[in-house]
């Protein structure tokens, strides 16, 4: 059985772009759960988080990531799926883990480039300079905790993907 390959990391670190892209590798199928819970509620992240706060979203994410796990899947998680313990110890149970890593100021200048206001409401209320670096720190060890291999996500998209490809093979061989 191919387990599901969960990716994680902070927003703008390439999880929606390297997934399409790992899946296509692999012959997997591909979801997002951004994506998936936007079909399912109708609403944009924003008009969620308008409506019922971020812990309504939250609680939407959660429900999410159960819904489309399944065997022979790449998963482009949200940036903050890691904030729950229990969709930690899920994707951990479930499925291989890579934390996609980039330094903040990256992760900024990417978000600035294509900011994705629907998708990507402010967190904080701060410049996105400001915000990715507050948010990595307070995240940075859920990353680590969540994953069973961590990746460079400042190299390309294809490097990205062969990385993962190496890691899964390197723990299969082991
Ligand atoms: N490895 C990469 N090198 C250069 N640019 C990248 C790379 N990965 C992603 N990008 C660019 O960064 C932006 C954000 O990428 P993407 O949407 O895949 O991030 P994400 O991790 O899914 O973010 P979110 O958590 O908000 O869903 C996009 O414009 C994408 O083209
Ligand atoms: O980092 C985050 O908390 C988020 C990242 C996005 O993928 C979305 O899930 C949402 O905008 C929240
Ligand atoms: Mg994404």
């Amino acid at each position: 059985m191919s387990l599901p390959i969960y990716l994680i990391g902070a927003r703008g670190c390439g999880k929606t772009t390297v997934g399409q892209a790992l899946a296509a590798a692999l012959g997997y199928d591909f979801c997002d759960t951004d994506y998936y819970l936007q079909q399912v509620s109708g609403k944009t992240v924003a008009e969620i988080v308008a409506e019922e706060g971020w812990p309504g979203f939250r609680s939407r994410e959660s429900a999410s990531l159960i819904a489309v796990t399944a065997p022979g899947k790449v998963i482009a998680t949200g940036g903050g799926m890691i904030l729950a313990a229990e969709n930690r110890q899920f994707m951990h149970d479930n499925g291989h883990v890579i934390y996609l890593n980039a330094p903040a100021e990256i992760l900024a200048s990417r978000l600035e480039a294509y900011p994705e206001n629907a998708q990507r409401p402010t967190l904080t209320g701060r410049p996105i300079a400001e915000e990715m670096a507050e948010v990595l720190a307070a995240r940075d060890q859920l990353y680590r905790q969540a994953a069973h291999h961590i990746v460079d996500a400042m190299q390309s998209p294809e490097a990205v993907v062969q990385q993962i490809v190496n890691a899964l093979s390197l723990a299969r061989a082991s």
